[in-house]
């Protein structure tokens, strides 16, 4: 049964400390990592999403698997478990099948399970062609080295070869064609590699990494900017509100960090402790908003609605992947701001979200569409009308389980 949350009380706290969890994005890596080493990752911070849950066990069950017998894993709606698993699997001996939810079965993998079957893996579709439900033959035999992934889809199928490529008996040299969608997290799976003692080289749009030996290390998961991105809405929103995120650092391996600097266009300034980051209001500068999110899709939901409730209108780029996320994140924004006559319209690749209308009702009913960015990035919402349901609460906890918990901190009251 799915819950819904209203929010009904917009007064709210002027100081609060709200701490994040780890980033999802560095633990599933971390987790994948501590595997192919066979236990050499130790790993410190894990997030507690259900993305990060979800692998953890899935891993555990391949630790504990009989090689006899089909192991069947079910991730859910994570999609990097999916994508990392099927690359982890396709070189580990045993016979797997692996699935997830009703919309993982629509999110494409032809490029990944392409890839890895010029390695020499042998990976089936068992439903639709292109798409998970998958049957894979795990296989130590590698074929080639080298091979070409087209990048513009999703960065999270060179990740999931990246983070084998040191196990391959033959090693990886990656041909990356056309545009690499978000780039960044390419470079955190780098690093992350790298800190387990991993070289690589990326010369132009090729990436390798020859056989090696991981050594022992420590992983240290930071907090998640991508989390932290829709405290920066709530204080862009609110009258006077000082937040402390603990935690975070100025140097940091999420792309999500960009929504520092977005931000500030946007009225909040970000101050750096040794302990963590200070939000607090200030004065924005009047100017057009134009930002491209090729870099840090994930960013996109919040900075729209923020905007929409700031009354900015915005030019987005770079959304080209957000329809095969958890759901087609374009149509569901359209859909949900359209709740406060807010318009996003697509010219030519741009989008132009319109909040000359902008029409606040008493009560708004978000719909999710089972996506916990959709969730979380319409709470804000809260701060402007008198009732608030957001239909499907527990939708969040694939990224950010505490995310109502963390609300009630800077006073919002929440009934389900
Ligand atoms: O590698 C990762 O951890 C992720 C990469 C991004 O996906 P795409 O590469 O598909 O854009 C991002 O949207 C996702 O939330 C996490
Ligand atoms: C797109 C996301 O995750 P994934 O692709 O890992 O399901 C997300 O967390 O916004």
């Amino acid at each position: 049964m799915k819950k819904s949350a209203f929010i009904t009380n917009k007064k709210i706290d002027n100081r609060a400390t709200i701490a994040i969890s780890g980033s999802k994005s560095e633990s599933n890596r971390a987790l994948i990592l501590r595997s192919i080493s066979n236990g050499l990752v130790d790993i410190k911070n894990l997030s507690d999403a259900n993305d990060t849950q979800v692998l953890q066990s899935c891993l555990s069950k391949i630790e504990l698997h009989k090689k006899k017998e089909v192991l069947k894993l079910n991730v859910g709606p994570a999609g990097t478990a999916m994508r990392f698993l099927t690359a982890f699997l396709a070189f580990q001996e045993g016979e797997f099948e692996i699935s997830g939810s009703e919309r993982m079965h629509e999110r494409p993998i032809k490029i990944l399970v392409e890839a890895l079957n010029s390695l020499g893996a042998d990976i089936k579709y068992l439903g639709t062609n292109g798409y998970p439900p998958l049957r894979i033959n795990g296989t130590k035999i590698q074929k080639t080295a080298e091979i070409n992934i087209n990048g513009n889809v999703s960065s999270q199928y060179i990740s999931a070869l990246l983070l084998i490529a040191p196990a391959l008996p033959l090693g990886l040299k990656l041909n990356i064609e056309g545009k690499l969608t978000s780039k960044p997290y390419v470079n955190m799976t780098l690093n992350m590699l790298n800190s387990c003692g991993i070289e690589y080289t990326w010369i132009e749009n090729q990436i390798i990494i020859v056989p090696q030996i991981f050594k022992h290390s420590q992983l240290f998961i930071e907090p998640d900017w991508s989390s932290a991105s829709y405290w920066y809405s709530i204080v862009a929103n609110s009258d006077n509100l000082d937040l402390f995120l603990s935690g975070f650092k100025k140097d940091s391996l999420q792309g999500d960090q960009k929504i520092v600097e977005i931000m500030k266009n946007l009225g909040v300034e970000t101050k750096y402790t040794s302990s963590g980051i200070n939000l607090s209001r200030c004065k924005s500068p009047e100017r057009e908003l134009i930002y491209d999110f090729i870099e840090c899709p994930d960013l996109a939901q919040t900075v729209a609605v923020c905007c929409a409730l700031l009354g900015k209108n915005l030019k987005m780029k770079g959304l080209e992947t957000l329809k095969i996320k958890e759901t087609d994140r374009i149509k569901a924004l359209k859909m949900e701001l359209s709740k406060i006559n807010v318009t996003l319209n697509e010219n030519g690749g741009l989008y132009e979200l319109n909040t000359q209308n902008i029409q606040y009702p008493d009560k708004v009913s978000i719909k999710t569409y089972d996506d916990h960015r959709m969730a979380m990035a319409f709470a804000p919402l809260a701060l402007k009308i008198n009732r608030l349901e957001i239909e499907d609460m527990d939708v969040i906890g694939k990224s950010y389980p505490n995310f109502w918990n963390d609300l009630s901190k800077i006073g919002i009251q929440l009934t389900q």
